[in-house]
């Protein structure tokens, strides 16, 4: 009988500890790393995630600790599930203690500020690992409905189709359906700037625009996401794929996204310092709204809603007169 496929999991946050279930309903043995021990003690002994799941039991073949050593020995996956703002200094604390060979995994959906970059480059910067050990998972996966096991489709990207098959193979489940991609740069700048938009949809909701305003948001979000790819070197096709369009709907449909909540806040009204106040977990958009705003402007590329969210967002321009003059732009083609 061949080994079960180890998976080592570093945060243990809402889309850490989902992922992790998947991984192991799909047969893996799974080490959820937490910064906090009472956390860990929640996990192990009542088998719940009580901060981030509260009422989703974990398989017995998921465990928690908070000895990174303990949960990166012998993984063929190191997942890395922690804000994207916080991977470059967590790495290099974890990076002596990673396992010969392990394909390293991003579940993260931001944009580094200061360097534009995407995770995955963050991770080759800090580990030295080559492109075709290192992974992204995304798609349309709100953390809640992948642990209530509802039906989600989702992408694994690597250079390394090989890889990338393998990876598909380790988090397949019924109600799990990965498909994999090569384009690693579509696939994540789809999920970065999906949050944006998500923050925007979100604006538009709180003021009650409506939604033929959501459904314009979403195309022309999606338009300048897909600029963005092209110019960067992605396929344009991933960008009507689950990696693009599958995640926008997703996240800018839902209660659950917590980019989408952020932005509802901020158009009914409340302002930045409470509606931080009132997210308990990661809303990346909102750092990352200005790294994928760097990101564009070192490339030549326009970028208006991105554009317009920072400027709510971080200087504090009321939501209606950033409206006003998104609607009043020079009018131009569709396709352009
Ligand atoms: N939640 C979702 O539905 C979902 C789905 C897909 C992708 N993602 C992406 O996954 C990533 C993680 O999101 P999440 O939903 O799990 O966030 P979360 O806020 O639920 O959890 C974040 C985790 O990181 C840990 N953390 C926070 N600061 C840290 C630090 N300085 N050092 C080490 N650990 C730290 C927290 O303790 C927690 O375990 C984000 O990039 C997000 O966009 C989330
Ligand atoms: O809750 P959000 O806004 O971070 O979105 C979660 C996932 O990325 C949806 O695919």
């Amino acid at each position: 009988m061949s080994k079960p496929v180890k998976a080592a999991v570093f945060g243990t946050g809402s889309w850490g500890t989902a992922f992790g279930l998947v991984l192991a309903d799909a047969g893996c043995e799974v080490t959820l790393w937490a910064r906090r021990a009472e956390l860990v003690d929640a996990v192990n002994s009542t088998r719940v995630n009580p901060d981030y799941l509260p009422g989703v039991e974990l398989p017995e073949n998921l465990r928690a600790t908070a000895d990174a050593a303990e949960a990166a020995r012998d993984a063929d996956f190191t997942v890395l599930a922690v804000p994207s703002q916080t991977l470059r200094a967590n790495l290099a604390e974890w990076l002596p203690l990673l396992a010969p060979g392990t394909v390293l995994v991003s579940l993260m959906k931001g944009i580094e500020l200061g360097t534009a970059m995407r995770m995955s480059e963050v991770i080759e910067d800090v580990t030295k690992v080559g492109p075709d050990r290192i992974a992204v998972v995304t798609g349309p996966n709100l953390a809640r409905e992948v642990a209530a096991r509802m039906p989600a489709a989702a992408v694994v990207a690597c250079t390394d189709e090989e890889v990338a098959r393998r990876l598909q193979s380790a988090c397949h489940t019924s109600y799990f359906r990965p498909y994999t991609n090569t384009d690693v740069v579509g696939c994540e700048l789809g999920g970065a700037v999906k949050n944006v938009i998500g923050l925007a949809v979100g604006i538009a909701d709180g003021m009650g625009l409506g939604d033929n305003a959501k459904g314009s948001l979403i195309t022309r979000g999606l338009a300048e996401t897909t600029r963005l790819g092209v110019a960067l070197g992605a396929d344009p096709l991933t960008f009507s794929g689950l990696a693009g369009l599958g995640d926008l709907v997703a996240t800018c449909s839902s209660p659950l996204s917590r980019n989408h909540t952020f932005g509802t806040n901020l158009g009914k009204g409340m302002t930045l310092e409470e509606t931080i106040a009132v997210t308990k977990q990661t809303a990346e958009g909102v750092k990352s709204c200005e790294s994928v705003l760097d990101l564009a402007r070192r490339h030549g590329v326009d970028m208006p809603i991105t554009e317009t969210v920072v400027s709510i967002v971080h200087q504090g321009k009321p939501p209606v007169v950033a409206l006003r003059e998104l609607m009043s732009r020079s009018a131009k083609p569709e396709r352009r």
